[in-house]
């Protein structure tokens, strides 16, 4: 059985203090010399990053580059065949187990009989320990995180009845119901209409202001470099890696996509030649 969490609601909560990281603290997160191979092919060779906490990094690539393995990876859920991965300046699992992941929308039992507040306190199910019942401090949790994508409305309602844009914003409570100092989001705005995005956008860069480390892939280059702290380019090993402000030239995007000097895209990013 999971051991469980004993830490009061108080101290879950995240002073809120100014970005940037303090010269005493570790990292949130340390990916050193990340390799992984996968049905035989090298889907990682050699990445390496930091995130500090008050950061919001996009983390952009072609499909195929590598970007949901490196999550996965961090997770702990691929085994990686070179490299460490350091979570707040530790290896292990307990570091790991506090990581809030947003997935891919498409990867969650939607079919599940259980309501959108049911769902959401399944993000605290460590904390809870397994077939205990959850405590008034995880109904706080989950009414504080449902309140923050705008959903406590919809909290007896089952998750099967959401439109794709609720049950997105379903996914971030889950995650931010642990309180967590580190958030992984896996394409998070993929088929959103404008509003869900904008509503998104704005509280992944409120929670990054909060002192939290926010780690985003997508395919929404233009919004990256408008809304991004920072950037790495990624196809199997990292491009580049810097404020959006410094990723003026074209040539690391032309390699990161694979893409000649006279493609459009590049003009549109605000990087042509
Ligand atoms: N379980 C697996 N077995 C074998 N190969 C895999 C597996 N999972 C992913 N891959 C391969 O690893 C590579 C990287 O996949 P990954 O999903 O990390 O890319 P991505 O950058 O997230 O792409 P996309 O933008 O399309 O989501 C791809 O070539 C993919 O086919």
């Amino acid at each position: 059985m999971t051991a469980v969490d004993l830490r009061s609601s108080e101290s879950e909560r995240p002073t809120t203090v100014s970005a940037g990281r303090r010269a005493t603290e570790p990292s949130a997160l340390q990916v050193s010399g990340l390799g992984v191979r996968l049905g035989g092919r090298e889907v990682l060779d050699d990445v390496n990053f930091t995130l500090d906490r008050g950061e919001f990094m996009g983390l952009i690539g072609p499909n195929g580059a590598g970007k949901t393995t490196t999550i996965r990876a961090v997770l702990g859920l691929i085994r990686s065949r070179t490299g460490e991965i350091r979570v707040d300046g530790s290896t292990g699992h307990a570091a790991r187990s506090r990581i809030g992941y947003v997935p891919q929308r498409h990867e969650f039992a939607w079919d599940l009989p259980i309501t959108v507040e049911e769902t959401v306190m399944t993000g605290r199910i460590r904390r809870i320990g397994w077939f205990r019942r959850p405590k008034a401090v995880d109904f706080e949790a989950a009414a504080e995180a449902l309140d923050r994508v705008h959903m406590s409305h919809l909290a007896e309602r089952p998750v099967g009845e959401l439109s794709g844009g609720q049950r997105q914003r379903v996914l971030v409570a889950r995650a931010l119901a642990l309180y967590p100092a580190l958030l992984l989001l896996d394409e998070p705005f993929t088929g959103l209409d404008m509003p869900t995005q904008e509503l998104l956008l704005e509280l992944f860069q409120q929670l990054s202001q909060e002192d939290k480390a926010v780690l985003m892939t997508t395919h929404d280059l233009v919004g990256a470099i408008h809304e991004c702290s920072r950037l790495c380019l990624i196809n199997r090993t990292i491009i580049a890696d810097a404020p959006p402000s410094a990723l003026r030239e074209p040539e690391a995007w032309m390699r990161t996509f694979e893409i000649r000097a006279s493609n459009p895209v590049l003009r549109t990013l605000g990087v042509a030649g």
